[in-house]
Formats: structure tokens, C-alpha cells, sequence
């Protein structure tokens, strides 16, 4: 593990041919002109890469083809990122999605309870293709679905290839885009062409400790990492599960019950939470994803139930 241990995530996502790499390309560009080292993780559907020659050679790059990270390639991901935070020197990851992924499950696949501690992520960048969205009549409703999910969860969306829009429509789909996400900052691009300040609307890129706070607050989608000191309750674990908000779509990690010998395996999926007696030590790590959580709330609220333990 290098110098710095917590690399700040981002995830590009958007449909087929939107403009991710493009986007990727701005990214790199960008950290590297504020003295980032960024590392690349693509996933394509293919078995070939098309998009990793696009990357600088110099950066540290993991490439998971031949699947979506989000269902049938998860243990690769776990393995692709194990990899590069034990072996290489960088800052920030940059996962460029396939256009077929959903963006929680993304974020879920990610956010490994096994290494989540080394991960602080920053938020998805949703790139959609301008043209596509006037026509998207044409689309299924499955694609049309998915569609909306990647734009609903974004921090930030890029309204791309503009250029291919006239004016009138222009502001018409911007106004469509945030009906669909009030929270995310929308910008018309060509070429996916950001500039700095759109980071610093979604991280701490030079930013203060207080602004970081604020805006983090203001995301679509957060995942929040708790790492237990102590043992609790499992009875106030569960009615503190209970008083959690809808927005809480997901939860796993190694939670130390008082009546076990070893952290417990727990998973939480849309209300639904199930536990399995582990027969070693695993990191005590419990990840959090969702939208309009709070981190210092969920740590406040866990560490005082590792507290009432300790009395
Ligand atoms: N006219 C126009 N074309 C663009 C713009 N941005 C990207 N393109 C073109 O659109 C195509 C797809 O761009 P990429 O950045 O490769 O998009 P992608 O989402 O990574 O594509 P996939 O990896 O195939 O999903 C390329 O041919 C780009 O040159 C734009 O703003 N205007």
C-alpha cells in the first residue's frame, strides 16, 4: 500500500457510445495537471479492449473484459482492485463502466468490505449522448429504464455532443435531465469537455474540509465505510437497521456481534438484511450505499452502540 491510503473513486458512466472515454481522457487530463497520479479501471463487454490504448501508458491501468462489473465479473473486480492498491503508486481511480452497467450495482461491486477502508468514493459522472436523448422514443423500455437510473444517481451529468442539438433543444433536454435528478449539477459538453471546477462540485478536489462536508451532503449516491473498535448488541444493531431511511439501498460487511466469536458476514439489500457465522477474523468493516445518508450520523449512531456494549 503507498503513502497515501485512501484513493478517491469515480465512476464514468453512460450508454454505449455517450462519451465515457472522452470523458476519461478530460479526467486524467485534469488530475494530472494538479499533480494527481490517476489509475484506470475499464471493463468491456468485449474481450478485447478497444478503449486502454486511449490510456497514457504511464498510468497504472486494470482492465476487466469480457462482462459487466456490476453481475458477472464481481470476484474479478475484488481481485483488479486488490491489485492495484497493494502494487501501484496513484491517488484517484478512475472506473470507466460499460454502457450496460447500473450504477449502484457498480458501486456495490466496488465497495469491497475487504479493502472499502482504502476507498473514499467521490461520486458517478453520468455522460449522456444528446442525440440519443431527443430520440430516445426509439429506445426499449428496458434501455430507456437504465437510462434513467445512471441519470438519477449521478453527483454530476454531461449533457454531451450538444454540438449536434440546436439551441431550443438544448435547454429542453437540460430541464428533462434534472426533472429526473435534482440534486446533480447538469452541463452541456462536447467532447465531454469539463472544466476543474465540475470535480470540485463532487470531492474535495482542492477544496476544504467544510466544503467537502457540505457538498458530500448535497450527492445522489454515497458509500460510507464504518470500521467497528469494539463489539455490539446484535438486538440494537437490528433497531438501528430498522430506523435506517429507504435511501439505504445496500449494506455488507463483517459486523462484531457480542455473542460470537469472529465478525459476523452481513448483507442488507432493499430491506432485507442476512448473516453468516464466519470461522476466522475478517476487517471489521461495514459499508453503507445510498442516497442522502449522512456519514457522521451513521458513525455517531454505530459508535454509540459499540459504546452502550462497553457500560
Ligand atoms: N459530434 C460529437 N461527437 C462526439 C462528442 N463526444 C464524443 N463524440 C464521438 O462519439 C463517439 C463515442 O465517444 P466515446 O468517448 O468513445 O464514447 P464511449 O461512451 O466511451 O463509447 P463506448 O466505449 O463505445 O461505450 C466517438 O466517435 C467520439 O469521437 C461530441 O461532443 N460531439
Amino acid at each position: 500500500m503507498n503513502k497515501k491510503s485512501k484513493k478517491d473513486v469515480y465512476i464514468l458512466s453512460g450508454f454505449l457510445g455517450s462519451g465515457k472515454t472522452s470523458l476519461l481522457k478530460q479526467m486524467i487530463r485534469m488530475h494530472k495537471a494538479a499533480g494527481k497520479v490517476p489509475a484506470v479501471l475499464m471493463n468491456e463487454l468485449g474481450n478485447v479492449s478497444i478503449d486502454s490504448s486511449e490510456v497514457d501508458q504511464d498510468l497504472p491501468l486494470a482492465e476487466l473484459l469480457d462482462g459487466c462489473i456490476c453481475c458477472t465479473i464481481q470476484d474479478k473486480l475484488e481481485a483488479q482492485l486488490q491489485e492495484l492498491l497493494w502494487n501501484e503508486e496513484f491517488d484517484t481511480l478512475l472506473i470507466e463502466t460499460t454502457g450496460a452497467a447500473h450504477p449502484v450495482e457498480v458501486v456495490d461491486a466496488m465497495m469491497s468490505p475487504l479493502f472499502a477502508e482504502h476507498l473514499e468514493f467521490k461520486g458517478i459522472l453520468t455522460v449522456v449522448d444528446a442525440m440519443q436523448w431527443v430520440r430516445r422514443q426509439e429506445l426499449s423500455p428496458q434501455v430507456l429504464q437504465l437510462y434513467r437510473e445512471q441519470i438519477r444517481h449521478a453527483g454530476v451529468v454531461l449533457l454531451n455532443k450538444v454540438d449536434l442539438l440546436k439551441e431550443m433543444e438544448q435547454s429542453t433536454a437540460v430541464s428533462e435531465l434534472q426533472g429526473i435528478n435534482k440534486h446533480a449539477r447538469i452541463i452541456m459538453t462536447n467532447y465531454a469537455n469539463i472544466s476543474e471546477n465540475v470535480l470540485e462540485q463532487i470531492s474535495n478536489f482542492n477544496q476544504t474540509e467544510h466544503d467537502r462536508v457540505r457538498i458530500q451532503h448535497e450527492l445522489s449516491m454515497q458509500a460510507i465505510v464504518y470500521t467497528f473498535n469494539g463489539v455490539i448488541e446484535q438486538e440494537a444493531f437490528e433497531n438501528w437497521m430498522r430506523a435506517l431511511p429507504s435511501t439505504v439501498y445496500r449494506m455488507k460487511g463483517y459486523v462484531p456481534f457480542s455473542h460470537e466469536k469472529y465478525p459476523m458476514l452481513f448483507h442488507y439489500s432493499f430491506g432485507m438484511p442476512v448473516y453468516l457465522p464466519e470461522d476466522m477474523n475478517m476487517p471489521k468493516n461495514l459499508v453503507i450505499i445510498g442516497e442522502g445518508i449522512s456519514k457522521e450520523t451513521i458513525s455517531h449512531d454505530l459508535k454509540r452502540l459499540e459504546q452502550l456494549k462497553e457500560v
